[in-house]
Order: structure tokens, then sequence, then C-alpha cells
């Protein structure tokens, strides 16, 4: 009774310092938080395979952008649950101290040592040792990046772990037969809708692939299949969209022949077999950075990328992480290859080629295929704002690329050797980013920054190009502006520096400031002069709304060079009239998702090509 006049005074009540947690607890309590984390991911992947038995395409698509904030969500809960625990025990720094005590020093090194500990038989130890970094670098402050209470190496090799169930089936076309071998394997799935005529779909899938093997194995008789041959499968489908992707490999003579199977649904909604993937390229393509995540349910990703790999040698695993949709890990993994690439080179950080944004400052490293962008201090266009700029490239990351946009990496905080920046990219970061830099010693730290592939700017592409290859070039560009609109994204500015080249010569958006979804856009047509002066006048007749767009006018700014005029009205006329770009956004608001295939129609089984009539919009 006594105690109550003190009851709202809570530093008399409250001890100044609460006895101090162990190590032990704070370790577990961050590694509870990763296995929810991912028990929230492996479900959502399961929920996708429900979703896609039951043609659900909208629910696919809205649990693809929801999984993107699982991981902040999950890292904010586990850092709020720290924090109670963690509060006036002396181990956590204050924001005036500079350096951790070694006391407080001492107790994370503790923590990073327990949970490293408490990762022994773990199923996926490198994301729960991201996790662990993204938690400590919420309770703990920037400074304290080092090796000593985060991992910035990992330190729990990933190598053959395996699952309960192994990550990948193998199957013995030589001791049972292919078509058997091939439909065991693709039951092995269990999904739960029926396929339309699966013994039919597999006798092409079956023909299709000795087909492709025929020019592929040795051509010696004798030589042509060795003892090994057989065919893997990961134990899991990928979903995304309106397609479930099986990933596999055929092994002869210990060569690896990448491969995957595309399912869909015809419009009765039974399953069926719609194409077989055969080249490394086609599974690029598959994987590339322009697309979204996939949802697959795997308990040992680790297992799944050595094996994605071993198809595609030439992607690194952070490509692969961040294409089955642990793009935190790809972040992070991206970093070290980064960093590690910046200590075995000797060029110099540069301005990109190409015409220079009005929003966006861009340099890129010759040596390393990627640009680095960061938003102007001063941004020369009405109503652009660093807050506008960041909220349509969050848009872009959510939403469907479609093989359209390039993902980005957002980070804040990258310290790099001011020694590799050239005098004209450093000037022109003083300048143009000022308060986005800063510069310590022999250190340039960019407080915030987007990580995009570099690719080749259509604009100097098509200074370079000639007869063919521009028809193609402007051909390619229409079909990727009709598929952006197709997807609810219209780019808004369509120069085309705003456009680049993929290695594999496809055509790709990456100037998203300005984009808005379709349904939100007015497609008008320009009314006509009431008389010849408002014709010749400097400004127009007729009153324009915020999100009017006039396509007649796209030829003005577009279509200024004869050769690619030609192109452009031979493949995409329509492209100028407002009457296509209602009767896109109508469709788009009706609801309607497009099939757009991540590969080329020719990979489709015969019977599909004359049989699906659906829009089909190629890769
Ligand atoms: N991924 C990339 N690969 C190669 N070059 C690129 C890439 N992204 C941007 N660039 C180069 O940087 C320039 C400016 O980039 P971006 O269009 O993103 O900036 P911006 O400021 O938004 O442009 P705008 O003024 O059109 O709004 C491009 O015109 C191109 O030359």
């Amino acid at each position: 009774m006594n105690a109550m006049p003190f009851a709202s005074d809570h530093s008399i009540i409250e001890p100044a310092q609460r006895p101090m947690p162990s190590p032990e607890h704070v370790a577990s309590m961050i590694l509870q938080g990763f296995n929810r984390h991912y028990s929230l991911f492996r479900y959502s992947a399961q929920r996708a395979k429900v979703l896609f038995e039951s043609a659900h395409w909208h629910g696919i698509q809205q649990l693809s952008r929801e999984r993107i904030e699982y991981y902040d969500m999950r890292v904010r809960e586990c850092a709020a649950l720290l924090g109670p625990v963690l509060k006036n025990t002396a181990l956590t720094p204050s924001s005036n101290e500079q350096e951790l005590s070694p006391e407080q020093q001492q107790f994370w090194q503790q923590v990073k040592r327990e949970f490293a500990h408490s990762l022994a038989g773990h199923k996926q130890p490198e994301c729960a040792e991201t996790f662990f970094n993204s938690v400590s670098c919420r309770v703990l402050s920037r400074t304290y990046f080092n090796n000593d209470f985060l991992f910035v190496r990992p330190a729990i090799a990933t190598e053959y772990i395996d699952s309960a169930l192994p990550s990948y089936r193998s199957y013995y076309p030589l001791d049972t037969g292919l078509i058997p071998a091939l439909t065991q394997m693709i039951t092995d799935f269990g999904l739960a809708s029926p396929f339309a005529d699966l013994p039919s779909d597999v006798r092409l899938l079956a023909r299709r692939a000795i087909h492709v093997l025929r020019q592929r194995l040795p051509r010696d008789p004798g030589l042509r299949i060795g003892p090994d041959c057989q065919i893997q499968v990961l134990n899991t489908l990928f979903f995304r969209n309106k397609g479930a992707y099986i990933v596999g490999r055929f092994i002869n003579h210990t060569t690896i022949h990448p491969f995957a199977i595309a399912l869909t649904h015809t419009p009765s909604h039974h399953i069926e077999i719609d194409a077989l993937l055969d080249s490394a390229d086609d599974l690029s393509t598959l994987f590339s950075f322009t697309r979204a995540y996939f949802l697959v349910d795997m308990e040992v990703p680790s297992a799944y990328v050595h094996f994605l790999q071993s198809l595609l040698p030439r992607k690194s695993a952070a490509e692969f992480y961040n294409a089955i949709g642990l793009q935190k890990q790809g972040k992070n993994l991206f970093y070290r290859d980064f960093l590690h690439h910046l200590g075995h080179s000797s060029d110099l950080f540069q301005l990109a080629p190409g015409i220079k944004g009005m929003v966006m400052t861009v340099f890129t490293l010759p040596s390393y295929p990627y640009v680095f962008k960061m938003i102007r201090d001063t941004i020369a266009k009405d109503g652009m704002d660093h807050a506008t700029v960041k909220s349509r490239y969050l848009l872009v990351k959510k939403h469907d690329r479609a093989g359209r946009m390039a993902d980005t990496w957002e980070y804040s905080q990258v310290a790099l050797p001011k020694r590799r920046f050239s005098p004209a990219l450093l000037e022109e970061l003083r300048q143009e980013v000022p308060s986005q830099i800063e510069e310590t010693g022999d250190l340039i730290v960019l407080r915030h920054v987007y990580i995009e592939r570099r690719m080749l700017p259509l604009n100097i592409y098509l200074s370079r190009a000639s007869g063919t290859a521009l028809e193609m070039a402007v051909k390619q560009y229409g079909e990727a502006i009709r598929e952006l609109a197709a997807n609810n994204i219209f780019p808004g500015d369509m120069l085309y520096k705003n456009f680049g080249l993929t290695r594999l010569g496809r055509l790709v958006f990456y100037d998203y400031d300005e984009i808005q979804t379709m349904t939100e856009m007015n497609f008008r047509h320009i009314p006509p002069a009431p008389n010849e002066e408002a014709e010749l006048a400097s400004e127009p007749w007729y009153p324009i709304g915020p999100n009017d767009v006039f396509p007649e006018e796209f030829r003005w700014f577009l279509l200024g060079d004869r050769r690619i005029r030609e192109a452009f009205m031979k493949y995409h006329a329509e492209l100028l009239n407002a009457d296509w770009w209602n009767a896109c956004r109508d469709r788009v608001a009706q609801g309607r998702l497009e099939n757009i295939y991540p590969y080329d129609l020719s990979k489709r089984l015969p019977h599909r090509r004359v049989a699906n009539p659906t829009t089909v919009i190629p890769h």
C-alpha cells in the first residue's frame, strides 16, 4: 500500500540498471525470430502450390508482393522483442557513445558465438546469419559493422547440408524407359488438381527431349549414352504468376544439360505441360533479374542454390538467392562479392556512358557489370522529390516486373575507397549529391544508393545499329511497352535512353521515377484545334489534367529519326492511338492477367501453339 504515492515516478521504483540477460538468451531470441520468419516464408510457398492448383492467379501475385515485406517485418518484430530485454542493461550503446565499452564488446561477441553454436545442424544457417546481422544492426549502431559482432563472413559452411528429404530426386530412364521416368517425375510433385491429358503431354515432352538430345549427345553411337545417364529434378515446384516450373538437369557422361518444364493451366483449369526449356539461355531468362521472385518451398535453400549454380555457372549465388525470394541473402552475398571484386581489381568508378539523368546520378565500375544510382540533391523535374523516387522504386520491387523491368538492390551507408573514383566522378558527386555522400579520410560513404545490372542503353545501341538489327530493336521496344502496359505499368518517360539491352539482347526499362499504374491514367485524343492560331501557339488549346496522356504526341519526341519511325510504324503504329491504350487499361482494370511467358514460344510443345488461343505475349 505504501508504494502508491511513488507509483507515477518510474525513476524511483525502477532500478537504474537491470541485470544483464545472458548472451545465450539474446542469441536464442534472434534465432527464434529467424525461425519464425523462415516458417512463414515456407508457408507462403506452400500456399502458392494450393493457389496454382486452384488457378487463383491474383492470390499468387498478392502473396508474392506481401512476401517481400516479411523479412523487414520479422527483423523489426525481433528487435522490438529484444528492446525490453536489453533496456537499461548497459548493453546497447547510447546515441552519444561512439564506441562500445569493453564489457559491451565482450557481450556482443559472446552473443555472436552463441548464435553460431546454435546453428549446428540448422538447415538455413546462411540466412539465419544474415537475419542476425539485420537485427544486430538495428540494436547496435552501424559504426559497429565488423566481424567481431556480425557475420561479415559466413561462419557455417552450407555445402552438403541436406534436408530430411534430399533436395533433388533422380530418375533413370535407362532402367525404366524415358516415358515412365518422366511420368513418375511429374506425378511425384503430387499436384492436387488433375492434368488434362498427362500421357499425351508426356509423349510430346519425351519426343521434344529426344529431338534436343539427338543434337547434343556425342555422335559416336557407341558412346552416346553413358552409364551415369539420369534425370535429376529439384524436389519442389517453382511458382510465379500463372506458371509452375520443374527445374532439373539431364546428366550423361558427367555432362550437365540444364532444363525446366513449364506447367500451366488449360482454359478449363486442368494442368498441362506447356513447354520444355532446354538451354542455358532459356533458364537464364527464366531466372532473370527482370522477373518477379519465385515462390518455392525449400527446407535447405543453399542446396537449391548449389543445384541451380550447376545449371548456370555464370549466375552468382546472389542472383539465385534473389530469384528464389531470399533477396536479403542475395543482397548480402552481392555485397560480399562486390567487396571481393574491389579487392581484386584496380579500375576506377566512372560516370555511366549515355545521357545523364535529371533525377539520378549514375556511375559504374567498368570491370563489374552493375550501375550505382544516387538520387540527385536537386531534381530538375516538377513535383519530383526523394520520397517519390523511392516510392516508385519500391513499387517496381513489389510489382511483377514481367521480364521488362530491372530489379534493384537498395543500400545505405556503402563505404568505398575514394582512390577508386575517377576525378570527374568525384567532382560530379560533390556537385550533384553532396547530401548523400560523406568523405572521411580515404573513404567515401554513399548514404543511399540503388545498385542494378548494367545494360547497354537503347539510345547508344540505336546509334550503332542499322538494317535488321535496328528494326528488331525498335520492334522489341514496342513489345516492351505493350508488355509493361498489359502489366499495369505506364512507363511515363519512354525515351530510348531509359531502356537497356541485357546480355541476351532483351530490352528492359530502368527509369522508374515517372512510372504510374495504367489504371490511374487518362489516354486522350488531341481535340481538333479551334483555329489556325491555336495550332501555332506555344501553349496547347485544350486543358490537360495531371494524369492525361496524348499518345499521338509520342510521334514528336520518339520518332524523329526516319529509320526508327519506319520500323515503329511497321510494328507498333497502334501505340500512337489513345484507343489502344484505353482498351489495354480497361483490360487491366477488369483484373485480366495476360499470359506473359518467360520463354520463347518456340519452346512450347507443338500442340500448345495451336490449341491455346489466349492472348500470348512471348518472352
Ligand atoms: N542499368 C543501367 N545500365 C546502363 N546504363 C544505365 C542504367 N541505368 C541508367 N543508366 C544510364 O544512366 C542514365 C540515367 O539513368 P536513369 O534514366 O535511371 O536516370 P533518371 O535521372 O531517372 O533519368 P531521367 O532524366 O530520364 O528521369 C541513363 O540514360 C543511362 O545512360
